[in-house]
């Protein structure tokens, strides 16, 4: 006892004895400087990243010239090269130092909410707030801050909105420092299109902001570069070093490069199996259970039915020893939906293999991404979207076919997925497999001897000019038919191409269009002739929607103002339901008969009042043709009906198996509902006879977010927090943020099932900030109402 205790007794000593030593050399710190930041920048990048040191790039590319002159900056590496650390010292210099707020410009609504999640620790350590931009979420305007400096983290859309929102009330410049955007290839894309506008009105407008992008290797950087004004910069850096396979039949190669280019060199034969045609399964045994294994696959159902391959040729011996946590994984999976589990993955998850895609729920791929990363599953079969986004490095990456739904593999597609082989400060190198049939092996030596693909302006494939010049001619950016002219030389599409006489008559015809369509008017001005927007010009421009989604919403809502329906929210529904999704769900008439006759009569009403009534419904079912009007209107009322069981309470899961659509969709169409909801109140305030109905959207923006109870909303205020981890706090006591945030990591982790101690540390920092945000706030809100009473006789 005695012994033990001197023992204890000299621990301890110890352990003060290297506190003190610690604390010593972190004082001598205090005085070192981190990148022009405090040393206590660099503790908190090693605590809650795991990072103790940058890499030689990363600190190249921090002290480059551009950074220090504050010139806008690209900088282009491979996948899980560590580009995102710098963009985030970067932002934390932005605020710290120069006390400018930052917008961070990310892909997609999850990606968001990660990271508003990952940034909290350092908002709450480095007194900053990090607000979500995303979905249904992110006010306009924003909320003005004093003291606080701020990361709005956004998607693409959000971050348009946010852009044209501060631009407009003379905010933009004084208080946004830095645009960063990740991704930055993404320009390409369908997407791309919106980005581009909010980038060349920034660079138009000669603002004094710092564009910073990120983007893997692409093949027009100087394009990009020109567009941005932007200087470059390239590494090919990899932390672990990556070997390229090539599996076709029987037979592998290495890829190899000589002064030719790359070649495929026979390296080993492999037992094809009847039970395993591709020996994808045998590929992935290679490595599990000790590594991990992505298995890129070209559609969801290749997804769920590799995965279900990959298990049959599995023994018991791989269920066995994270039989616990594997268990404790498909509660909280079953608490996500209700207590339905997806069958496939309740067949998969024992053996540590499950699939991710579109299909399932954001909570659901959000579980199992942690437990990727936590190597509670070891194998993941996944569609060509989770290298894009989500940072899930494997050991070995297959890529199963050479195909993206129905199309060949592009080689940035190709880049893209072998990037997440090998694991930075876990494997010493990372391996890819790419599968394929004799008959593609001639494209596949085309496809790797290939230039990188370049990125392409989008504005003309998306017919995006019309929303451009109205919104350039809102802000006040242009007025003249020169204005626009000069305004579209600062275009990626301008950089690419030469902007002709085509060109000219191009934008004249787009300017006639508005303004035939009475989206734009002119005005005399002195002798000129200037344009501005009519209302409904600048109803699109402030809901950030195209003219022709405009046009509907405006006769919507009229009819809405005559005869709005409030005994039920059907017919709020059904003005939110948002035009883009009409194309991804496709109806299924005999469920559209059982759910319209199902309606009770005053929401049948609410059919009758925006045009569909039983003779629709007959013609429809008959397969007759309607007008393009009572079709779309049809479609839409769908999605409505959609909506409706959701708002109801029903759950994705029964939603989804009610209308026989993946609840993944069910999910995504709620998401965008929610981000609707805000585009049509926006639209209903700048057209002021509609702002009574803008007051009853209001009212349904919180729930429709989250559509839960009330009990758990504030909980889903929380990053990242779906429905079953609210639920699981809740019963866990955690009934509100105050709660959360005076938890410690240990019990939350010991108090609800499956939670890994990064989140947990995470969501506790976000319920700190959260409640930090709030409070100062009210303080602001304070101080002002008591500025406003200076110098006032109180009698
Ligand atoms: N200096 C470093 N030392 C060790 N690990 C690092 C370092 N910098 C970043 N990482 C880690 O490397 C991984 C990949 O980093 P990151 O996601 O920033 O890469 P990326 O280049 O942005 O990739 P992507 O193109 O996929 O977005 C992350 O887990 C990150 O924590």
């Amino acid at each position: 006892m005695v012994s033990k205790n001197i023992t204890e007794q000299l621990k301890a000593n110890n352990g003060e004895k290297c506190a003190v030593r610690q604390e010593k050399s972190n004082v001598l710190r205090i005085s070192e400087e981190f990148f022009g930041l405090p040393y206590k920048v660099k503790l908190l990048i090693s605590k809650y990243k795991g990072i103790p040191d940058l890499y030689a790039w990363q600190k190249e590319c921090l002290n480059l010239e551009a950074i220090k002159k504050r010139k806008n900056l690209i900088y282009a590496l491979p996948t899980s090269g560590g580009k995102t650390l710098v963009a985030e010292i970067l932002m934390f210099r932005e605020m710290l130092i120069h006390e400018k707020n930052v917008i961070f410009i990310l892909p997609y609504v999850s990606i968001v909410q990660e990271k508003v999640r990952a940034l909290s620790p350092f908002g709450v350590e480095l007194n900053f707030v990090v607000e979500e931009y995303a979905g249904g979420k992110g006010v306009f305007p924003p909320v003005k801050r004093r003291r606080k400096r701020i990361i709005y983290v956004a998607t693409i859309e959000k971050a348009s909105g946010l852009v044209n929102n501060l631009y407009e009330t003379g905010r933009l410049e004084e208080e946004i420092g830095l645009i960063v955007i990740d991704e930055l290839h993404l320009i390409g894309e369908p997407r791309g299109a919106i980005l581009e506008a909010t980038l060349t009105k920034i660079m138009y407008a000669n603002l004094q902001i710092h564009i910073v992008g990120m983007s893997a290797t692409i093949g027009n950087l100087l394009q990009l570069a020109t567009f941005l004004n932007a200087e470059v910069f390239t590494h090919n850096f990899r932390p672990v070093e990556l070997t390229e396979y090539v599996k076709c039949e029987s037979q592998v190669y290495s890829i190899t490069s000589d002064l030719e280019g790359k070649k495929l060199t026979p390296l080993r034969q492999v037992k094809l199996q009847p039970n395993d045609p591709d020996f994808v399964a045998g590929l992935v045994r290679e490595v599990i259970p000790d590594y991990s294994c992505l298995v890129f696959c070209a559609s969801k159902k290749n997804c769920e039915n590799v995965a279900l391959l990959i298990c049959r040729t599995l023994n018991e011996s791989f269920q066995e020893p994270k039989k616990d946590i594997r268990h404790a994984l498909l509660r909280a999976l079953a608490e996500e939906g209700n207590g339905d589990i997806c069958k496939i993955l309740k067949q998969t998850i024992p053996f540590g293999v499950a699939y991710h895609h579109s299909g399932l729920t954001i909570a659901e791929r959000k579980l199992l991404e942690e437990a990727f990363c936590s190597n509670t599953i070891c194998c993941i079969c996944c569609t060509s979207t989770l290298a894009a986004g989500v940072n899930l490095p494997a050991k070995r990456v297959i890529i199963r076919s050479p195909y993206v739904g129905n199309k060949f593999i592009t080689l940035s597609q190709y880049k893209q997925m072998i990037g997440r082989a090998g694991r930075a400060g876990f494997n010493e190198d990372g391996e890819s497999f790419l599968l394929c049939q004799k008959n593609d092996a001639l494209k596949i030596m085309t496809l790797l001897n290939s230039q990188i693909n370049s990125c392409d302006s989008q504005l003309k494939e998306t017919n995006a000019f019309p929303s451009l010049i109205l919104s350039a001619v809102g802000l006040g950016l242009v007025s003249s038919p020169d204005d626009i002219k000069l305004f579209f030389n600062n275009t990626l599409f301008h950089a690419q191409n030469d902007l002709d006489a085509d060109f000219d008559g191009f934008l004249e015809k787009s300017i006639k269009d508005l303004l035939d369509v009475g989206a734009l008017q002119t005005k005399k001005h002195g002798d000129m002739s200037v344009y501005q927007l009519s209302d409904l010009g600048r109803g699109a421009v402030k809901a950030n929607i195209t003219i022709d989604d405009a046009k509907v919403l405006y006769a919507d809502l009229k009819i809405a103002l005559k005869c709005v329906s409030l005994s039920n929210y059907l017919h709020r529904l059904y003005l939110i339901t948002p035009y883009s999704m009409a194309c991804q769900i496709p109806i299924n008439k005999d469920i559209y008969f059982n759910v319209y006759m199902a309606l009770d009569t005053e929401e049948l009403n609410v059919a009758k009042i925006i045009g569909i009534d039983d003779g629709c419904i007959m013609k429809f079912m008959s397969g007759r043709k309607s007008t393009d009007n009572v079709s779309h209107i049809m479609h839409r009322f769908y999605l409505t009906l959609i909506l409706h069981k959701l708002w109801m309470n029903r759950n994705v899961w029964e939603v989804g198996s009610l209308f026989n659509i993946p609840r993944g969709l069910v999910h995504s169409l709620l998401t965008s509902a929610a981000s609707f909801n805000s585009s049509v109140i926006r639209f209903c305030e700048e057209l002021t006879q509609f702002s009574s109905i803008a007051v009853l959207l209001k009212e349904m923006s919180e729930r429709l977010v989250h559509c839960c109870s009330a009990e758990l909303l504030p909980l889903m205020e929380l990053p990242s927090v779906k429905l079953g981890r609210a639920k699981q706090l809740l019963r866990a006591g955690y009934k509100n943020l105050q709660l959360i945030a005076r938890s410690d990591v240990n019990s939350m982790v010991r108090a609800i099932d499956h939670l890994p101690k990064r989140v947990a540390c995470q969501i506790i920092a976000a319920a700190k900030l959260l409640l930090l945000a709030k409070a100062e706030l009210l303080q602001e809100e304070a101080e002002q109402v008591l500025e406003g009473l200076e110098g006032m006789k109180l009698y």
